[in-house]
């Protein structure tokens, strides 16, 4: 007994293949030194183009080498970690902490209220004492839509969540759980929870079609008088309503469990004010708890990420209650899953080496990042609190503060903490909560929160914590690239610089390995060198690789094939396919060339003034014929965009630089001088086929358009032509 006592709650553990790994990096090293050797031996003596272009061609690889060190050194070290839930329950059987957990939503067009009650539905339903949970949805839409879906979801719930408990089912998403399902459970209740659920989910999707609230429903709740003052989603009120107030003894579920408390929260919004986005959400929703629940922890998910593991709760407390290491941690971060993947991930949106190495790498240095959906916060350690070594969280006494004032009271004086005045010289948004000022406010919390000494936590059970929804069309996946990139950019270039920021406050290593993720914007001109330049100097006839026959061509092919086996195998190890890596690789020379390329440039307009801050939240919902397109791994154009146009540009310069150097195979024996460069050629050249196919070969609606195509052709050839006189 007395050794289970004391036996942790969570064990950490080395990733394997780190020994490989070093090798094949210290090698790749080696041959680089050979690639730089080359550059400076065989530097052109002749001719101002040849100079510069080889000049270039030597700063791009300079830059590559900088970059992949930095990847380089993330990776060296990882850990991942092993929650033991069953000792947990033996040692805090009865004295759980309370758990807040934040529900955002910003659309309801986009989206949509049978989503975000899903979502909700799947954290109420958590495998945790109902009576210690709390579930607050933040509507940064203000819609009455969401308001009457979230009724919907407080009735539902008397039937879900004794079904859910009775036989164990996961996922505890209604919508995701019919449909991955068959009739596990006894027959009888599973149809009567199913045909419950549909006519909910028609209900609630009926009502968001017509955009209007039925006369009888209005009647129904108080809460929907609220909006004969709302004028639009950013001009009203703070409206905050206690939908289940888990204290009452009457809120139970239909087998006469308790219910979690569940809280409705838009706050208010006035043009003249700036909102902050998520972060703004964020904020009122952890003041708006405080005063109703004010639980120890608190987790964020966003509305289209529903909970697919119901122990989810016990994993992340399994870190902040373990006697020994427990009490320094700020945050426990899973990883984020996506449930609409197609096999080969057209759009590389798994992210999947990312969540599988590299954040094991930050991990092993200090803690992972802070990204958001799916992730338990420590309330304290995100207020503000600087940890300190005698900090000592006694659990016991945390669980004995109760609140006395009536639900009605609640909403009354809870209102002022989620009104767009309230945070005027406070330190919210810069010491206290979620920092403002980026569109990616999870990394520099999480920054922030480190360099106040927290450490945080990464865990990644078998049975996937959350599972959110992926974007669906290219244009999509770039646009969500370049809000990522321009933030960790942004962040990089302010006072939360991790390098300068973290000085003295998180260890080195660490503060390098936020910098791949700084610098994801950065890469754009040295790719962009790479596609554009070696092709046009093929036409032109100026070489810059050496011979084939040359035995200095071995280190550009080691260092170019090892590379790429290393990330291959890197790849399938994190449970990739073969096509869905080359997918991967099509995806990062897109997002380089557009996402990264317009992150880097807004943001230095943004430096200069000319760029205002902006969020643009992904649509999580689509036409049928662009599903459609998605499961058949289609890419998805369709409509104009400048993203478009340099994707397409790109795509034929490099398809004219192939045309030239067929012919200049056949007509003169060039083959040897210029292998190595029509191979880079050829490359890319497969790389674009799925952009040829749509601007020559595809009918349907997401084929390129035809103006895209167009321009393409007429920059490409003006380029080529440029190139050759
Ligand atoms: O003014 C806003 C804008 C967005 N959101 C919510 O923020 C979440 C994230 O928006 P989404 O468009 O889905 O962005 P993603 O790129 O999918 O989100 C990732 O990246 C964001 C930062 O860029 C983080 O905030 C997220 O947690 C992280 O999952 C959604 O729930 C939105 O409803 C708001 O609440 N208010
Ligand atoms: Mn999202």
């Amino acid at each position: 007994m007395a050794k289970i006592e004391y036996a942790p709650l969570f064990e950490t553990r080395q990733l394997k293949g780190r020994i490989l790994f070093r090798s094949v990096a210290a090698s790749i090293l080696l041959a680089i030194s050979f690639v730089f050797l080359y550059r400076v031996r065989f530097f052109p003596v002749g001719g101002k183009v040849e100079r510069w272009t080889w000049a270039g061609m030597f700063v791009s690889e300079l830059w590559f080498t900088f970059y992949w060190l930095l990847t380089t050194v993330c990776r060296w070290n990882c850990v991942y970690r092993i929650p033991y839930i069953h000792r947990l329950s033996q040692r805090f059987g009865k004295e759980l902490p309370g758990i807040d957990i934040f529900v955002c939503t910003a659309d309801p067009m986009i989206e949509p209220p049978s989503m975000v009650v899903n979502t909700v539905l799947s954290v109420m339903a958590y495998d945790y004492p109902p009576e210690k949970l709390n579930i607050y949805l933040s509507d940064d839409g203000g819609s009455d839509l969401t308001f009457y879906a979230m009724l919907e979801a407080t009735n539902f719930s008397k039937t879900w969540l004794p079904f859910c408990y009775k036989f164990k089912v996961e996922p505890r998403c209604p919508e995701a759980y019919f449909r991955k399902a068959s009739v596990g459970v006894d027959v009888e209740q599973w149809r009567f929870v199913k045909k419950q659920y549909e006519d909910v989910k028609m209900r609630i999707e009926t009502t968001t079609k017509l955009n209007r609230i039925p006369e009888h429903i209005l009647k129904q709740h108080k809460g929907f008088r609220e909006w004969d003052f709302v004028s639009n989603k950013s001009d009203h009120q703070t409206i905050l309503q206690i939908l289940i107030d888990g204290r009452d003894p009457n809120a139970v579920d239909n087998e006469g469990n308790p219910l979690p408390t569940l809280v409705y929260l838009a706050r208010e919004k006035r043009p003249q004010h700036h909102h902050h986005f998520k972060a703004g959400a964020m904020n009122a929703l952890i003041r708006v708890s405080s005063k109703i629940s004010n639980s120890p922890i608190f987790m964020n998910v966003d509305c289209d990420m529903y909970s697919n593991n119901s122990e989810s709760i016990k994993y992340s407390l399994c870190f902040f209650m373990d006697e020994e290491k427990g009490d320094e941690i700020a945050f426990v971060q899973f990883p984020q899953n996506f449930d609409n993947i197609t096999k080969n991930d057209i759009y590389g949106n798994c992210i999947r080496v990312i969540q599988k190495v590299e954040i094991q790498g930050l991990d092993a240095n200090g803690g992972p990042c802070y990204i958001g959906s799916g992730c338990f916060h420590r309330r304290e350690a995100l207020c503000g609190k600087k940890y300190d070594k005698d900090y000592k969280v006694d659990w016991t006494k945390l669980n004995d503060t109760k609140v006395e004032e009536s639900a009605s009271l609640l909403e009354e004086t809870c209102k002022v903490l989620a009104s767009c005045t309230f945070e005027h010289n406070t330190p919210w948004g810069k010491q206290m909560g979620l920092v403002y000022g980026f569109p990616v406010e999870d990394i520099v919390t999480g920054l922030s929160v480190q360099c106040r000494g927290w450490k945080s936590m990464f865990l990644s059970p078998e049975r996937e914590g959350f599972l959110g929804v992926a974007p669906i069309t290219l244009l999509q996946t770039l646009v969500q690239h370049k809000r990522w990139t321009e933030g960790h950019f942004q962040v990089f270039l302010s006072e939360y610089c991790p390098l300068l920021y973290g000085y003295r406050k998180i260890p080195l290593m660490l503060r390098l390995a936020y910098c791949p993720y700084s610098f994801w914007s950065a890469n754009c001109l040295a790719t962009l060198y790479y596609v554009v330049v070696p092709c046009l100097c093929l036409l032109k006839g100026i070489s810059l690789f050496s011979k084939i026959s040359s035995l200095w061509v071995l280190p550009f092919t080691y260092v170019a094939f090892s590379h790429r086996a290393y990330s291959l195998g890197e790849f399938i190890w994190c449970g990739g396919t073969f096509l869905g890596w080359c997918n991967d690789q099509r995806m990062w020379l897109f997002k380089r060339t557009t996402s990264y390329l317009f992150a880097f440039s807004e943001t230095i307009l943004k430096l200069l003034g000319y760029s205002q801050l902006a969020f643009v939240v992904t649509a999580k919902v689509a036409d049928k014929d662009v599903y459609e397109r998605y499961d058949r791994e289609l890419i998805e154009f369709g409509v104009a965009s400048p993203m478009f146009d340099i994707l397409a540009t790109l795509a034929m310069l490099n398809l004219l630089g192939m045309f030239g150097a067929i012919k200049k195979v056949i007509m003169s024996n060039v083959l040897d001088q210029f292998g190595v460069q029509i191979l880079l050629c050829l490359a890319l050249v497969t790389i674009n086929l799925p952009v040829y196919q749509a601007m020559f070969f595809r009918e349907d609606n997401g084929k390129m358009p035809t103006s895209v195509t167009y321009k393409a052709i007429a920059f490409a050839s003006l380029a080529c032509t440029l190139a050759i006189y």
